[in-house]
């Protein structure tokens, strides 16, 4: 059953719908069974594209009916993700048909209780307001407490009421209690005979190496590691998962990816908001722990990997586990490590600096922002500097990678004139991805100017609309793709890199660099940026859309 399940998320993966919008957009469903020589005239809608999902999401279901569980029910992130992408899934068609939803959590409430929760996240159209009601109509709850059996004992024949049927259980819950909900779901709620069970399990994964192997010990007591899905949302990002098609299908990424022509790769990911009085769950971790460990060095991985022998979820990750094997643990003399202060100027939350947030232990040294630099030490990347910075309380919205290559040998023009070419990846906002390059001044004059090849999406897949990373990766665990999960074996070698580093900030508290919110963040980080071979000039400048004067 498992196995003709993934096959069928192969065809899934190459077909997987880039929009939910009526716009048409070329080229965008590869399927297995296609002409090749098609594919990239072929125009396609996106009902026709959802149409063609719906039937692959049946078969990869095998008409099988499903219950969703979602334990911490109650909770935020149950109410600001898991029900609206549950919602979003099912009014889009995308769910097996005869899938219904239980939530579970301690509190005493009813599911109109979180309905009304989840409301204001779930951006429901007036029109789909009968949509919704049959939505609510699958979904009910039950109270029971974390660690007590019984409990669990009901939760089973309240799943055991939808009829025989395969169960994905979503830990949004805290780690505090991962471990005996676990072995209670296993106690008690497994699937029977040919159905499975897959468990979806968000961060944190453990604080340190150490704890994260005791954790991912006691999964691997309970469950197979193809059961269990480790979500990272980033891996559901459009551009992250662009990275494999952009470096594998074109065959001019392949001769230039390497030491001789990449000077530098910065990966980088900036908030414009600050702790937001939930600062005393962020100061437990740290923006390291928050976003370096996991989101950033994922993105690292997609870009430094081998190719795979092909798009199995296993083959993929075999190559992602070979990367970090190459990542020695961060020198702290390549490290940057930073605070946010109030700036007295701003507005509102902006003049409270992380320490005046009162969920924040008094003098508190938990960095708000990083840069590291790593190495990978294998035969492609030698001395090239991977250098990942993240902060909060900055002056933008933004994540990407900037893959900086070598300035060109011998060069011919004037002095100073011929700036480094420069691959942007830009995740989010608006999602781009463009090649810095130096191009004739356009006219009379013969001089060499900044320009750039634009793959703006706003532009090329105009109106089109991105899914969410949630909605993607839902999906995948109902298919049983595990390629954007992350492997025990990643999650340990993660660690290993940054168990180092985390525990000198513990055990020698070196005070962060204060940085002032809205900011860019400290400028010592700017320094560690040019330290390691990545040059900002600052002369690049962006004309997007000029109109030229037509030629005669
Ligand atoms: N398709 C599209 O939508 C395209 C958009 N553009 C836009 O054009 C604008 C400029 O492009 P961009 O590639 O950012 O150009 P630049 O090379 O000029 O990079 C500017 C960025 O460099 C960083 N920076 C500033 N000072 C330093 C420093 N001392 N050392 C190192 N880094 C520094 C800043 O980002 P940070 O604070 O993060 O370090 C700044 O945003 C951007 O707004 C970009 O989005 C460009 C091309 C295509
Ligand atoms: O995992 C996390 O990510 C969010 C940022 O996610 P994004 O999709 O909005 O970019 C971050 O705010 C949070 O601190 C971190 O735990």
């Amino acid at each position: 059953m498992e196995a003709e399940s993934k096959s069928k998320v192969h065809l899934v993966k190459q077909s997987r719908p880039q929009s939910t919008d009526t716009g048409s957009h070329p080229g965008q469903t590869e399927s297995a069974n296609m002409d090749p020589s098609k594919q990239a005239v072929r125009a396609v809608s996106s009902e026709e594209v959802l149409a063609k999902l719906r039937d692959e999401v049946e078969l990869g279901g095998h008409g099988a009916s499903h219950v969703f569980i979602i334990l911490g029910a109650s909770g935020d992130l149950a109410k600001k993700k898991i029900y609206p992408t549950l919602w979003w899934l099912f009014k889009d068609g995308l769910l097996p048909a005869n899938t219904h939803f239980i939530g579970y959590a301690r509190s005493n409430i009813t599911m109109e209780q979180i309905r009304e929760k989840s409301l204001p996240f779930m951006k429901v159209q007036k029109e789909e307001e009968a949509k919704l009601e049959e939505f609510f109509k699958l979904n009910s709850y039950v109270s029971g407490k974390y660690d007590v059996k019984d409990d669990f004992v009901r939760l089973n024949e309240a799943i055991e009421e939808k009829g025989k049927s395969n169960r994905l259980f979503y830990m949004a819950l805290p780690p505090s209690v991962f471990e005996i909900v676990t072995l209670n779901v296993k106690n008690c709620c497994m699937a029977q005979g040919d159905k499975w069970t897959r468990i979806v399990v968000e961060k944190p994964f453990g604080k340190d190496l150490e704890s994260s192997n005791k954790l991912s010990a006691h999964f691997a007591s309970l469950f197979k590691e193809e059961e269990l899905y480790r979500i990272d949302h980033y891996l559901g990002k459009e551009m992250v998962q662009n990275l494999m098609v952009m470096r594998f299908g074109n065959r001019i990424y392949g001769p230039i990816w390497n030491r001789d022509n990449i000077a530098s790769v910065v990966i980088s990911f900036k908030e414009p908001f600050g702790t937001q009085g939930r600062g005393g769950y962020f100061d437990e971790f740290g923006i390291i722990r928050d976003v370096m460990q996991n989101h950033l060095l994922q993105i690292l991985t997609l870009v430094a990997m081998e190719k795979p022998p092909s798009t199995d979820a296993e083959d993929i990750r075999n190559e992602k586990v070979k990367v970090l094997k190459s990542i020695p643990p961060p020198s702290m003399e390549n490290v940057v490590l930073g605070q946010y202060v109030g700036n007295p100027e701003g507005k509102g939350e902006e003049k409270e600096g992380y320490l005046d947030d009162p969920t924040v232990p008094k003098g508190s040294v938990t960095p708000t922002f990083a840069t590291v630099a790593l190495f990978v030490k294998n035969e492609r990347w030698d001395g090239v500097p991977f250098i990942l910075r993240c902060g909060k309380a900055l002056n933008e919205r933004k994540a990407e990678v900037r893959i900086q290559f070598k300035d060109v040998a011998g060069d011919i023009f004037r002095a100073g004139e011929v700036k480094r070419n420069e691959l942007v990846i830009r995740v989010q906002p608006s999602e781009a991805i463009y090649m810095k390059m130096m191009a004739k001044t356009p006219g009379m004059s013969i001089d060499c100017e900044e320009s750039e090849l634009d793959l703006t999406y706003g532009s090329r897949y105009r109106g089109v609309k991105m899914p969410d990373a949630y909605e993607r990766l839902i999906l995948d665990v109902f298919m049983g793709s595990q390629i954007h999960f992350v492997r025990s074996d990643e999650l340990s070698e993660a660690w290993r890199i940054f168990t180092p580093l985390l525990h000198h900030i513990e055990r020698e508290k070196p005070t962060p660099i204060p940085y002032i919110y809205g900011g860019r963040g400290p400028a010592e980080s700017d320094a560690l940026f040019s330290k390691n071979d990545f040059m900002y000039t600052g002369s690049y400048k962006w004309k997007p859309g000029v109109p030229m004067k037509p030629s005669l």
